[in-house]
């Protein structure tokens, strides 16, 4: 049986302790109803980016498996509480996780992270490894630096001067080099896109103030890799002008139970321009 979700009868919200205080942490509940499994999707770090923009082509083959999926907006996106981070925002992003779940009480996950969300499962992996079933890494996993290619890459630089100014033009120039064929991108995507990033201008305003204080926001995790005994696939487009697939490279390296998919003509956002395909990667390797 098919079953469709939407995003307002699934979305819920959650208060997580972080310093001093409390985050407002949003997310979307898909489950089945018997689930013995969770997976939690983490969204990447686009201006207007979401657990549900990233990720709503891939939760109906994973719910009708039989597994749970929680689309957990990290702070600073979406409807969660807006932040100015001034240290690792892969970990801070792995604390308001372990937060989530522990207000859920699940004990053990897996964790699909696409770009900033793979850095921060990474983290998350790091922190606390008792809790990681696995891993599903694609177009993220760790900062640092490429031997390869130029750095900030071309889609790095449109994504800060989309969060500068954030113009229709400037998020059409973006998203065109996000994917390998820009002919899949509607205006309907453009428009939900646009509406998500001018709803909330305070995580604009303070993605760039984060970035001013700390412009490493992701960590280099390469030295502690092989801490992840978690079973990890990492997914990459060949042709991703964000993180550039040799990052995929480093992490299959220092991963030791880890394995690597390249879908060619793809870019940065695989589990969106092959998500078909990716769908059936991902249940297969969650059912292992
Ligand atoms: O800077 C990095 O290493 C991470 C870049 C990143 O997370 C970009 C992802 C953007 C999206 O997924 C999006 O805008 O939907």
């Amino acid at each position: 049986m098919s079953q469709s979700f939407t995003e307002s009868e699934t979305s819920r919200f959650v208060r997580v302790r972080e310093g001093e205080g409390e985050l407002n942490i949003h997310y979307n509940d898909c489950d089945p109803g018997d689930a013995r499994e969770t997976v939690v999707m983490l969204h990447g770090s686009g201006p207007g980016a979401s657990g549900w923009a990233n990720f709503n082509r891939n939760i109906t083959p994973l719910v009708e498996a039989g597994f749970r999926v929680l689309l957990v907006d990290c702070p600073g996106w979406s409807k969660s509480d807006t932040i100015v981070n001034t240290g690792s925002r892969s970990n801070l992003n792995a604390r308001v996780l372990a937060g989530v779940v522990d207000a859920l009480g699940l004990s053990r996950i897996h964790i699909l992270g696409n770009s900033m969300g793979g850095h921060s499962a990474v983290a998350f992996a790091l922190d606390h490894p008792e809790r990681v079933g696995k891993l599903v890494l694609m177009g993220g996993g760790t900062g640092g630096v490429s031997p390869f290619t130029p750095m900030p890459t071309e889609g790095i630089k449109l994504l800060n001067g989309l969060y500068r100014s954030p113009t229709i033009e400037n998020l059409k120039a973006m998203m065109n080099v996000f994917v390998f064929d820009p002919g899949d991108l509607t205006e309907e995507l453009f428009q939900a896109r646009l509406d998500n990033m001018l709803k909330r201008r305070d995580h604009l305003d303070n993605f760039v103030a984060s970035f001013a204080a700390n412009p490493k926001q992701y960590p280099d995790f390469g030295p502690r890799l092989g801490e992840i005994s978690a079973p990890t696939l990492v997914i990459w487009g060949r042709n991703d002008r964000f993180v550039p697939m040799d990052v995929g490279l480093r992490l299959i390296a220092g991963i030791p139970k880890s394995e690597l998919h390249v879908f060619n003509n793809c870019g940065h956002w695989a589990q969106w321009e092959h998500w078909k395909a990716f769908n059936a990667l991902v249940l297969e390797f969650l059912s292992r």
